[in-house]
């Protein structure tokens, strides 16, 4: 059967594109070359004049193109059209991995074969249409299991508790974007997040491409510990500090898996990221400086339409792993305004912005112990900002009541001390 020729001609036949088009049918999946051009050729018919083209107009730019008489409906020969697609991306990853091997390139193979589970899950996505005359039911349930929270969050915690009152956590699906000029604390704002996750019973996986595992874990045994930073760094702790030190290592190997990795040439890629997330299967991932991260779609890394195609990528793979993704990106010194950020300070590209479910900036303001936190866009909650004291020695984070730049500054009394 030829199922290509078979669905595009049932597609001119009931002049309907609406079920290839749900699941993503483009000229790629068409194994023929002349099936693949009538293909791009109706899609771009449907674009630009808003119907599919008739017989006639299909004839006319390709009179070769022999049509089939479709005995099957649409929905039949589209999910065959899944099938093929699927037998056709496995034969090529096999035959790649066949051929790895014999190059002697056997490491190489997961990565292939990941590749391609990757690309199944997406051309299986069946799209989640509702009624809403016909979900009464189902919604008042989800609202009676909201009215249980009693004021508690939605998603996972952030730690930061202006930031958690305004977004509600993260939750599955969405992506959410530190974004800050270099040194200002995204790194640290990032552990401090993976943390908080983690002590609220979670499985957090931090990917890092700007800090080493080692470097990662001495900042999160030192906060933990609510020890001097540079002490522990420099093998200098107090027999006090020590103790600390090794009290905190126990309560962090009772919690939940904290998984790292800086293993970066193997995560640099959106495929290779995948690959590492369904390995490892957290609760929610974070990722430390994704403008480092390369474009697979060949675009020169950090530019403008390598990050756009990364960040749309980290949304759709927020959406279909169904798990939060809270990321880091540097902002361009030369695009804040003063030293204030704006949306569109976000290093290289816009889409941070666009993509982002919540966009939150770091910034350091006059007093260098003093970071202002800000929520830049959010598509469910409205801007804001928050000031937080940072001391590294002891380590130590404290959410400051109000602008401490503003009336009589500090109020100490009222300054919570932050997650722990
Ligand atoms: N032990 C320490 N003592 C004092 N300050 C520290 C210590 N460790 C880190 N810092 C400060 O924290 C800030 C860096 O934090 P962080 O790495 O989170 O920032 P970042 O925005 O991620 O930086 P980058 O531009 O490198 O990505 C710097 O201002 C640094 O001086």
């Amino acid at each position: 059967m030829d199922v290509e020729r078979l669905l595009i001609s049932k597609v001119i036949e009931e002049s309907d594109l609406g079920p290839a088009a749900e699941i993503g049918i483009t000229k790629e999946w068409f194994a023929d070359p002349s099936s693949a051009q009538v293909w791009a050729m109706i899609t771009e018919h449907k674009a630009k004049y808003g119907n599919v083209p008739s017989i006639g107009a299909v004839r006319k730019d390709y009179p070769t193109y022999k049509l089939l008489a479709a005995e099957e409906g649409l929905p039949y020969l589209v999910d065959q059209m899944r099938t093929h697609r699927h037998l056709v991306l496995q034969e090529a990853a096999v035959t790649d991995a066949a051929n790895l091997i014999v190059r002697g390139q056997a490491d190489r193979v997961s990565e292939r074969l990941h590749q391609v589970l990757a690309e199944l899950a997406r051309s299986s996505a069946v799209s989640s249409d509702i009624d809403l005359s016909q979900t009464s039911e189902e919604r008042l349930a989800h609202y009676a299991e909201l009215a249980k929270l009693d004021g508690g969050l939605r998603g996972i915690p952030t730690g930061f508790p202006a930031i958690d009152r305004a977004l509600q956590g993260s939750e599955p699906g969405q992506l959410i974007t530190l974004v800050g000029p270099p040194k200002a604390g995204k790194s640290t704002s990032l552990l401090l997040m993976t943390k908080e996750a983690n002590d609220s019973g979670y499985e957090p996986l931090l990917v890092g491409f700007e800090m080493s595992n080692r470097e990662q874990y001495e900042r999160l045994d030192s906060i933990r510990a609510k020890i001097s930073h540079a002490r522990l760094r420099s093998g200098t702790l107090t027999p006090k500090e020590q103790r600390q030190l090794e009290r905190a290592i126990k309560v962090q190997a009772s919690l939940p898996s904290f998984h790292m990795t800086q293993d970066a040439s193997s995560v640099m890629t959106l495929t290779g990221l995948r690959a590492k997330i369904e390995k490892i299967d957290p609760d929610i991932v974070f990722v430390d400086g994704v403008y480092m991260m390369q474009d697979e779609e060949g675009e020169p890394s950090g530019s403008p339409q390598a990050l756009t195609n990364i960040t749309r990528g980290l949304k759709r793979m927020a959406q279909q792993i169904q798990k939060p993704i809270i990321i880091s990106t540097q902002a361009l010194e030369s695009k804040m305004n003063g030293k204030k950020l704006r949306t569109d300070s976000v290093g290289y590209s816009s889409s941070f912005f666009q993509d982002s479910d919540a966009l939150i900036g770091v910034e350091n303001t006059d007093d260098p112990a003093i970071k202002r936190m800000i929520i830049l866009g959010a598509r469910n909650a409205a801007t804001m900002e928050t000031f937080y004291r940072w001391c590294w020695d002891p380590v130590e984070f404290i959410e400051l009541e109000g602008n401490p730049f503003e009336g009589e500054g500090i109020d100490e009394d009222k300054a919570a001390t932050y997650g722990w």
